[in-house]
């Protein structure tokens, strides 16, 4: 039997003394494709957040490789942060004073392992080679999301997280950028956590959940 990666349970969290998140639960199991879908507002970036631990629920649990993180140390979610999630976030969060392959090695370097022919590896993958010495103000949207792609991976983390993460790109950049987080993560048993309003990406994964009104309800 797989073990959960990753398990919400009955979180609630509310912004603005608004409920966003009412009762959400989910799981996700090593190597799982899950997309969440939801139009503009219906708290799919909090659910990330929530997901990634990086914001506290109000109330229920999330529990990490194992671990229920809610009593855990600051410095015990970051570790689970650093080891076991890659993160694309929707705004890349990229740091613009380092190239692209500095960029994409942070989190090899925060856990001191530099791993230079995996980099090698995903830069090849995400066809963004030639642009590894280039800092990100000179690189464009789509080519900033590969790279992002690339850090979020650059730990061969148990399960990615990711935001939008085909929002700058056109279909066909759009459409290879998911063919590859599918293809790592039946490579490499990567769960995949997608949160985006495109409902063009339903087709694209095995689960798919619909967020609206604070509540996650599966498609079928
Ligand atoms: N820091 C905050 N303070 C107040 N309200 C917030 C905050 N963050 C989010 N919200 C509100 O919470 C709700 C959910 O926001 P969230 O960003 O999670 O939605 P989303 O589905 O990701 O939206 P989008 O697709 O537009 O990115 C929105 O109504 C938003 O205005």
């Amino acid at each position: 039997m797989t073990s959960p990666v990753l398990e919400a349970e009955g979180v609630s969290i509310e912004r603005a003394e608004q409920p966003v998140l009412d009762g959400v639960s989910l799981t996700i199991n090593a190597g799982e494709g899950v997309l969440v879908q939801g139009p503009s507002g219906s708290g799919k970036s909090t659910l990330f957040s929530v997901l990634g631990l990086l914001a506290a629920p109000d109330s229920g649990s999330v529990t990490v490789a194992g671990d229920e993180t809610s009593d855990l140390s600051e410095r015990g979610r970051a570790r689970l942060r650093r080891e076991v999630i890659g993160y694309v976030y929707q705004d890349f969060k990229l740091v613009p004073d380092l190239t692209a392959r500095e960029n994409a090695a942070l989190p090899q370097d925060h856990t001191g392992q530099r791993d230079e022919a995996w980099l090698d590896e995903l830069f090849e993958r995400l066809d963004i080679a030639d642009l590894e010495n280039r800092h990100p103000p000179a690189l464009s949207g789509g080519e900033k999301q590969r790279v992002a792609t690339a850090r979020a991976l650059a730990n061969r983390p148990e399960v990615v997280l990711a935001d939008e993460p085909a929002g700058h790109l056109d279909p066909e950049a759009s459409e290879s950028l998911l063919g590859l987080l599918q293809s790592l993560r039946s490579d490499f048993e990567t769960a995949l956590v997608v949160v985006s309003h495109d409902r063009s990406l339903v087709d694209r994964f095995p689960q798919v959940y619909h967020l609206e009104d604070g509540t996650l309800t599966p498609l079928e």
